[in-house]
């Protein structure tokens, strides 16, 4: 095996060049083995196979930088620095994570998991090295789908005016998770099927040049239909109006060409843009034939491509799917926003039956909120489907353009809470913090998968912004004969008693009935109560519970600062103090890493034997 040649980086430089396809052969089968089994993002890695190795070859590690956009695609390059056998870790509790980690390897410059930021931290290292005197290579990779992302073409736009080297590689699969969207997305697909282009603009542009001097007017002619040409056919002209070089498309499963266009490239003292052409899912023929749903697969068996875990439970992403769908049906005036994520979302199914009331924007958060605050400014009622994770990104616009004008927006906050595996980039475990400090907002979280139903038909009626949470995954149907009708600001008595009150949020009502299980086998009388909604808080129950109860326990699946357990805490700090203690549950003010999301729960003590303890503590 060569793969057994490559024990850490710049091993691949001592790999001859006739070796190169068996290698990536090699690799593919490796990383299909291994994630088989552990789960992780198959398709992209398949696909970047030769392009990273040809990045290998070319640069020097760990001097030169390679900046990864998002950060899913790049298990071949932990692959040639040294992390294969770590592979049989990969995504788990303290094993190797799926992203770039800092802490991993020093050739891993920087972590991400969020689209779209490689170019502004590629030019900041370059003008970082400038200033320095130094000269070591920098090289960006983002795919098709991080250049619909808003950062990309601010940081385009800033790199024109760089006048050293920087490499921008565009690793081009014409598919973003599910299918790429958008203008841009349409401009590359142009320059893909108009291949036979490129040697068309090298012969113009040789011709022109071997023109002799003559007559101005005829200078003036060949430089206007030179212009008309560029406009009409060249590849990349776009690029280049902006400033930037732009050299491609190459096969980007041709590592000659992949060489040659990186050391041309690194001799121009400009940035440079490199669109290079690969196929997602490259080497296993199911992920060919179907890329999106090998994108981030749980562990499958090789031979069917289907998933080792046979779950049936329905997700809360599910619950909503269908709600929306049925809302939709008796309101005209929803429409379903999402940012390049139809499938994970659950909007994949409302697009095929409201094709026209779909949107999805792209990766571009930001543009997703404000696009729905001009639909609501002109009467629609528009879902903006985010992960809590990547809403942070439309902060301002949540504030600036949704909540100043009070719209009658509704955001549909999937992925909160721990979501395990994907780690730190990815745990959505701070949109309590975010959301709950702008006015205007309302903010709830479903106990279980039936108010997660009704909650979302008060927001269709709400006539303001609000926000619902839900978490990753199965959606609970226990306690479901609690079932009070949803009031603005009203939490929910589940069961009344006295000395301990849990009062909880969302995903944590599960947890607490567990709770109060175990305390109440230790002969204590508790007390559980359903949040519902964080903003505005029902002090009403609050001051009720505190007349009646000692202690007083918050749960919550969100960091302290900002979150539930704070607000409750401020009230009863200001008005409650003397008659009952607090006790606040949340995720300690930490990035919480990658693991299941039992281990996680385990590790920032939210399992329900971790609550019990600390409760007991307390009293
Ligand atoms: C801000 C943000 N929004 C959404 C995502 C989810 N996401 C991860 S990868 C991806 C698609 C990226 O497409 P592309 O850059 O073309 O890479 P490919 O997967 O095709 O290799 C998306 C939408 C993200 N990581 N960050
Ligand atoms: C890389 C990335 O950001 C996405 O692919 C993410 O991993 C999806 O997460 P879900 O599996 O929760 O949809
Ligand atoms: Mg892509």
């Amino acid at each position: 095996m060569i793969l057994d040649r490559i024990q850490k980086e710049n091993d691949i430089k001592k790999v001859e060049p006739k070796d190169y396809k068996k290698l990536a052969g090699e690799i593919r089968h490796f990383l299909v083995e291994k994630i088989s089994k552990s789960g992780g993002h198959l398709s992209s890695n398949l696909g970047a196979v030769e392009l990273t190795m040809a990045l290998h070859v070319f640069l020097d590690f760990p001097e030169d930088k390679l900046v990864w956009d998002v950060g899913h695609q790049s298990y071949t390059h932990k692959i040639l620095t040294g992390r294969k056998e770590q592979f049989s870790t990969l995504r788990c509790y303290e094993g190797l994570s799926g992203f770039p980690k800092r802490k991993e390897s020093d050739c891993d410059v920087c972590d991400t998991g969020h689209s779209s930021t490689s170019i502004s931290i590629a030019l900041g290292m370059a003008v970082a090295r400038d200033l320095e005197g130094k000269t070591n290579k920098i090289v960006a990779v983002l795919g098709d789908g991080a250049l619909s992302g808003g950062m990309a073409y601010e940081a385009l736009n800033n790199a024109a005016r760089l006048k050293s080297n920087l490499i921008v590689v565009l690793n081009d699969n014409n598919m973003s998770i599910s299918e790429n969207v958008g203008g841009m997305s349409t401009y590359l697909g142009k320059i893909r099927t108009n291949r036979k282009y490129r040697g068309f603009k090298y012969d113009v542009e040789q011709a022109l040049r071997r023109v002799p001097k003559i007559g101005d007017a005829i200078a003036e002619q060949i430089r206007i239909s030179k212009e008309s040409l560029k406009r009409l056919v060249i590849p990349g002209m776009l690029f280049e109006d902006m400033g930037l070089t732009y050299i491609g498309p190459i096969d980007g499963h041709n590592m000659e060409q992949l060489l040659t266009a990186f050391e041309s490239a690194s001799k121009l003292n400009e940035a440079v843009i490199i669109h290079v052409v690969t196929k997602k899912g490259k080497g296993y023929p199911k992920a060919e034939k179907n890329p999106s749903k090998f994108h981030g697969i749980e562990p499958f068996f090789v031979k069917t491509g289907e998933s080792r875990n046979q779950s049936k439970d329905e997700s809360y992403t599910s619950v909503y799917s269908h709600k929306l769908i049925e809302m939709a049906e008796a309101n005209d005036k929803i429409v379903a926003i999402t940012a390049a994520m139809p499938s994970g979302t659950g909007l994949l199914s409302f697009q095929d039956v409201y094709p026209n009331r779909f949107f999805d924007v792209g990766i571009a958060e930001q543009h997703a909120v404000t696009f729905a605050a001009g639909l609501a400014l002109n009467g629609y009622k528009p879902f903006v489907t985010i992960y809590s994770t990547f809403l942070q990104r439309a902060y301002d616009q949540i504030l600036h353009d949704v909540c100043i004008n009070n719209l009658p927006v509704v955001f549909a906050v999937d992925r909160a809470g721990i979501v395990g595996k994907d780690g730190e980039t990815h745990q959505g475990i701070f949109d309590i913090s975010f959301l709950t400090s702008i006015p205007n907002m309302t903010m709830m979280a479903p106990k279980n998968k039936l108010e997660f139903e009704d909650m979302l038909d008060f927001c269709q009626n709400y006539n303001a912004p609000v926000a619902i949470r839900y978490p990753r995954g199965e959606a609970f149907d226990g306690l479901s004969e609690f079932r009070e009708e949803i009031i603005l600001g009203k939490a929910e008595w589940i069961y009344k008693e006295s000395e301990i009150a849990l009062l909880s949020l969302g995903s944590m009502v599960k947890t607490a009935d567990t709770v109060r299980k175990i305390l109440k086998e230790q002969g204590h009388k508790v007390s559980l109560i359903n949040a519902r909604f964080i903003c505005p808080l029902d002090k009403e129950i609050i001051t009720e519970i505190a007349e009646s109860h000692s202690v007083l326990v918050c749960l919550e699946e969100n960091i302290k600062s900002g979150g539930f357990g704070e607000h409750v805490s401020q009230f009863v700090l200001e008005e409650l103090s003397e008659k009952i203690s607090i006790l606040t549950i949340s995720i300690p003010d930490i990035f919480v890493e990658h693991g299941s999301v039992e281990q996680l729960h385990l590790k920032l003590g939210l399992d329900a034997e971790s609550v019990v303890e600390r409760i007991l503590k307390r009293i």
